[in-house]
């Protein structure tokens, strides 16, 4: 679990988060969809303690929480397999050889972040988010460099890597149809300063979704969005 409770953040004179409150249960995918701008980083930036809220609270219950980012940030320095590595806990290494194999980057483990395509980084930074341990994964905008086929591939793998540890994911994104592939539970975000303007549950397993059951909600969202254009 994880609560947000009437959490404030301001820089200077720019109120981003005013008394934004969120109840995240244990093991669910989480979309938070919202408009560019309206403070969606900065709440994770909170949620890592990277940042202080100047008024509320954030309870995260001792749970560990990993990141993936809207580019990769590997370390350029070091091969793909270093990169993965320094996450790792010693005794969970066989984990890497069996990601490297699941996202057919096992030839590239010797390379350096600087020889691979943009596509396959991030996939190494997907890879790096889920040998971390941890019990929360925030994902920012993780695929909005991607071509659509690649981002379609990468939601599967995961998908089912969620599946396989039941973490619980706040996925954030502008991306309609992103959230509705992805979440359980769906979070419409207002413009600066956010609030939740809305939530929709899904209960159409992930993998069964087919764009015309989804059509309700997603004319739903559409007029929720029309108000805030994303
Ligand atoms: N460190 C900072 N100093 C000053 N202003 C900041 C800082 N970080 C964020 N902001 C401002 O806070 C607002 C929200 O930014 P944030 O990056 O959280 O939004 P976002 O919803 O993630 O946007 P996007 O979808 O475009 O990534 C923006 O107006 C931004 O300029």
């Amino acid at each position: 679990m994880l609560i947000l409770n009437n959490v404030t953040k301001h820089y200077d004179d720019v109120v981003v988060l005013k008394d934004f409150s969120l109840f995240v249960e244990k093991g669910k995918i989480y979309s938070l969809l919202g408009p560019s701008g309206c403070g969606k980083t900065t709440m994770l930036r909170l949620i890592t303690e990277l940042e202080k809220p100047d008024q509320g609270k954030i309870e995260l219950k001792g749970q560990r929480v990993s990141y993936i980012f809207q580019e990769p940030r590997l370390l350029p320095w070091e091969t793909v397999r270093k990169n993965l590595e320094l996450v790792c806990p010693k005794k969970e290494r066989q984990k890497i050889d069996e990601l490297l194999e699941l996202m057919e980057l096992k030839e590239y483990e010797g390379a350096y972040p600087k020889e691979l395509s943009g596509g396959m980084k991030q996939r190494v930074s997907i890879m790096r988010a889920f040998l971390h341990p941890h019990e929360i994964l925030l994902m920012d905008e993780p695929f909005q460099a991607l071509d659509l086929k690649l981002k379609a591939i990468l939601m599967k793998e995961i998908y089912n890597l969620h599946q396989s540890i039941k973490n619980t994911i706040l996925f954030v994104t502008h991306d309609l149809d992103e959230a509705l592939l992805l979440g359980d539970e769906i979070f419409v975000l207002s413009p600066k300063p956010a609030s939740v303007v809305k939530k929709f549950s899904v209960s159409t397993p992930q993998m069964e979704r087919k764009s015309e059951d989804m059509q309700f909600i997603k004319e739903e969202l559409i007029k929720l969005l029309n108000h805030a254009p994303i």
